[in-house]
C-alpha cells in the first residue's frame, strides 16, 4: 500500500453517483476526510447519508464513482476488506454480547483486532496482552470502573460508551459514525460529545447527526447532503451562515 503523505485526505471519494430506479440518491458526491478532523455530514430525511455510508464500507456498490482509503482506491474490496483496512462503521451493527461484562466484550475485540484466539476461561482472562490494552480502550470510553459490570445492565449511555471502547480497540484508521447522539438525552449527550472530542486524535472522524448541538461543538467542517447532492461543505460558521442552508435544512432561526 503506499504510505499516505501528511495531510492527504485519509477518505477521498469522488464523483460518486448511486441510482434506486428513479431515484439518484447519490448525486455525484465528493468528499474528504482528512487527518484529525471531525467531518459532519448533515441533512434532511432521506438525504441520502446512510446510502453513502453504505457505499463507503462496501455494502452498496455505487454506480460510478472513485473511493480511496489512505491512497489506496478501494472499490473493488468488500465490506470485510475495508474493514481490515481500518474503514469501519462504528455503532450501528453492534456486536456487544449482554451476558459478558464490559472488560470481556472489550477484551474480545482487541483479541479480535490482533488475531489472537479469545478462550473464554481464567488465563485468557488474566492475559495482561488483553486486559490493559482492554483496560486502556475503557477508560478512553468514559467507563473506568464499570469494567466488571455485565453488557446487559448498562444504561443506554454506557452502552455507547462500551462500543466506543470496543471500536478504539480495533484501531480504527477512520471512525464512520451513524447518528452516535440519538437516544442520548442531555448529559448523556454532552459526555458523549466530549468522548468524541478526543476520539478525534485517534482517527479522524465522519459523523452523521441530527443533533445541531454537537454538530456545531464537534465539527471541524460540515457538509450538507440534500436530495443525494452536496450542496455545501465549509466551516460551522459557513455553514450557518449559508443561505441555501439555512433554507433547505437548518431553518432560519439556526
Ligand atoms: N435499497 C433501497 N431501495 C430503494 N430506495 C432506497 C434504498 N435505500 C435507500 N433508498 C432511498 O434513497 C433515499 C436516501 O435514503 P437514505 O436512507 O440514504 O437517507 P438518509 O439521509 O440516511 O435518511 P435518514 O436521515 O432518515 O436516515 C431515500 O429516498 C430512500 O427512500
Amino acid at each position: 500500500m503506499p504510505e499516505p503523505k501528511l495531510n492527504e485526505p485519509i477518505l477521498e471519494i469522488r464523483g460518486l453517483r448511486k441510482s434506486f430506479g428513479a431515484l439518484a440518491a447519490t448525486d455525484d458526491v465528493s468528499l474528504d476526510l482528512r487527518p484529525g478532523e471531525i467531518h459532519a455530514l448533515i441533512g434532511p430525511n432521506g438525504a441520502g447519508k446512510s446510502t453513502l455510508i453504505k457505499q463507503i464500507v462496501g455494502e452498496i456498490r455505487p454506480d460510478a464513482g472513485t473511493i480511496r482509503f489512505e491512497g489506496q482506491v478501494i472499490d473493488g474490496l468488500d465490506a470485510a476488506a475495508r474493514a481490515r483496512l481500518g474503514l469501519a462503521r462504528s455503532f450501528q451493527v453492534s456486536s456487544v454480547i449482554p451476558d459478558f461484562t464490559v472488560l470481556q466484550n472489550v477484551m474480545l475485540a482487541v483479541a479480535g483486532a490482533s488475531g489472537a484466539v479469545f478462550r473464554f476461561h481464567l488465563p485468557a482472562l488474566a492475559d495482561r496482552k488483553l486486559t490493559e490494552p482492554a483496560l486502556f480502550h475503557i477508560e478512553q470510553a468514559g467507563l473506568a470502573g464499570r469494567h466488571l459490570v455485565p453488557a446487559a445492565t448498562l444504561s443506554h449511555g454506557e452502552r455507547r460508551k462500551l462500543e466506543i471502547a470496543m471500536a478504539l480497540a480495533l484501531r480504527p484508521r477512520a471512525f464512520l459514525l451513524d447518528e452516535p447522539m440519538a437516544g442520548m438525552g442531555l448529559e448523556g449527550g454532552r459526555q458523549l460529545t466530549a468522548i468524541l472530542a478526543e476520539l478525534r486524535n485517534e482517527a479522524p472522524i465522519l459523523l452523521v447527526e441530527h443533533d445541531m448541538d454537537a454538530v456545531f461543538a464537534l465539527a471541524d467542517r460540515i457538509s450538507v447532503l440534500v436530495y443525494g447532492r452536496i450542496i455545501a461543505t465549509g466551516s460551522v460558521a459557513e455553514i450557518r451562515a449559508n443561505p441555501e442552508v439555512r433554507r433547505s435544512y437548518l431553518g432560519e432561526d439556526a
